[in-house]
């Protein structure tokens, strides 16, 4: 290995009791709400097609000008506990929020820089509004944060003499006080999920990456910092130069997930994923109908698919200008809570199970009882289970109680039926497991 001071800071999970409680979560909402949600996507009479918090940059708005929608910030139907309720019921354990995305407008009354909600129609401290409201309904709240800020003048993509050093370790430094702000006004604050952190400025700061993460979690204790953060001595992110992962959980996971045969290193360490309901609409769009918007269905799947890997999944939400939902949005929160509501035992503190995935999908495991979560019914009626050797299944409940038939059809491979019923949905069979060193001689390999 190579010597590094600005590598990992801790090999392997963190087994502490706030990080056991960022894993048990398990899923999250993501807030993205910021200047962006007042044109919603469209400039000058122009609709764009791109994620709607980079309207700026796809209509090449020039910071002043953009920064000019601060007078239009006065979102009158915001009500943190509306917003609470319709997490709570959504059954999400966290929530993500944007307190300042690439456009620099801060959610919270900084004193660091004049774009901020005290300097708008609204005034009040938004943030505040929220992570007191989140946290009484007993959601945790995680802060995401844009290092890369295009309000403020010393911000570089690249640090190319002697100006740019001097200007960037500047911004580096109001950066501190921002993050320093967060931790000290917000001390209930769990997690720090950062992003705009790829340009070579950064790469080439991995030092102020680590004093980052280090500064919050003197400040914070037990709270987590994301991957995405981080560089190390030599600019790598993420993973350091001896292939360790920085932070304490991976965050590259954004709008794709790991594939679950060919990809199983995931299992190894803490991860979280995040998605768009539309295929790539993070701040709010006015015309959802230029991309795919995902169903139901299709979310829980993503849903699953990361926790049966030992991952988080955050769903993303971008409230409109007025501080409402999107009637779309308003409508996946409650369909994903009706069905979390009958299944979240297979979600909730659950990790992956170690066994083959199978057509019908995803498992799941939580002490000695492994889900099956089925998306996918088999004209066989009959639900293929391969599992580990000396692995035995005691029964197959559905969560409802009905008992499944379970068939041993060969050598560590069983049957588990289906239920009679369709219920026109995913449906969770839960098998109960146990190790039994008797190998039976009754199978016969083929010779070949
Ligand atoms: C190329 C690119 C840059 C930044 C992003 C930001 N990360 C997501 C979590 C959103 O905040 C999006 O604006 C997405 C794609």
């Amino acid at each position: 290995e190579i010597g590094l001071q600005y590598g990992a800071d801790r090999l392997g999970k963190r087994y502490d009791a706030a990080m056991q409680k960022f894993r048990e979560n398990r899923l999250g909402a993501f807030i993205h709400w910021g200047l962006y949600a007042i044109p919603g996507g469209e400039w000058n009479g122009q609709v764009y097609n791109g994620a709607a918090e980079w309207l700026k940059s796809w209509a090449k708005v020039p910071a002043e000008e953009w920064l000019q929608l601060m007078k239009q910030w006065n979102p009158q139907n915001f009500d943190a506990k509306k917003w609470a309720k319709m997490a709570k019921d959504m059954g999400v354990k966290y929530v993500k929020i944007t307190t300042k995305h690439h456009e620099g407008f801060c959610l919270w009354p900084s004193k660091f820089t004049e774009y901020t909600v005290t300097n708008t129609p609204y005034k009040k401290d938004i943030l505040g509004e929220l992570v007191k409201a989140y946290n009484e309904v007993g959601i945790d709240v995680h802060f995401y944060f844009s290092v890369m800020d295009w309000s403020h003048p010393d911000w570089r993509y690249s640090i190319k003499n002697q100006e740019d050093e001097i200007a960037f370790q500047r911004f580096l430094a109001f950066t501190d006080n921002q993050l320093k702000e967060l931790a000290t006004r917000y001390p209930t604050v769990k997690d720090f999920w950062f992003d705009g952190t790829w340009d070579e400025s950064i790469k080439k700061n991995g030092w102020w990456t680590a004093h980052a993460e280090r500064m919050l979690k003197e400040l914070i204790p037990g709270v987590t910092v994301n991957s995405r953060l981080r560089a190390d001595d030599y600019g790598k992110r993420h993973f350091d130069s001896n292939g360790h992962l920085m932070g304490d959980y991976e965050s590259a996971y954004e709008r794709r997930l790991p594939d679950p045969i060919k990809d199983l290193q995931v299992t190894k360490w803490d991860w979280e994923a995040c998605m768009t309901l539309p295929e790539n609409q993070w701040g709010y769009h006015k015309d959802w109908s230029l991309s795919y918007v995902k169903n139901p269905v299709e979310v829980l799947e993503r849903i699953v698919h990361a926790v049966s890997m030992g991952g988080n999944m955050v769903v993303n939400f971008g409230p409109q200008a007025d501080g409402d939902f999107r009637t779309e949005e308003k409508e996946i929160a409650k369909a994903i809570g009706k069905w979390m509501q009958k299944n979240g035992e297979c979600i909730y503190a659950c990790d992956y199970a170690g066994w083959e995935k199978q057509d019908w999908e995803y498992y799941t495991h939580k002490k000695n009882s492994v889900y099956m979560i089925v998306f996918n019914r088999p004209y066989s009626k009959q639900l293929t289970v391969k599992v580990p050797k000396e692995t035995q299944i005691i029964n197959a409940v559905l969560l409802n109680g009905e008992k499944m038939k379970v068939t041993e059809t060969a050598r560590n491979e069983y049957n588990v039926g289906v239920p009679k019923q369709d219920f026109q949905e995913p449906f969770v069979i839960k098998l109960e497991i146990k190790s039994s060193k008797t190998s039976t001689n009754k199978y016969q390999e083929a010779l070949t």
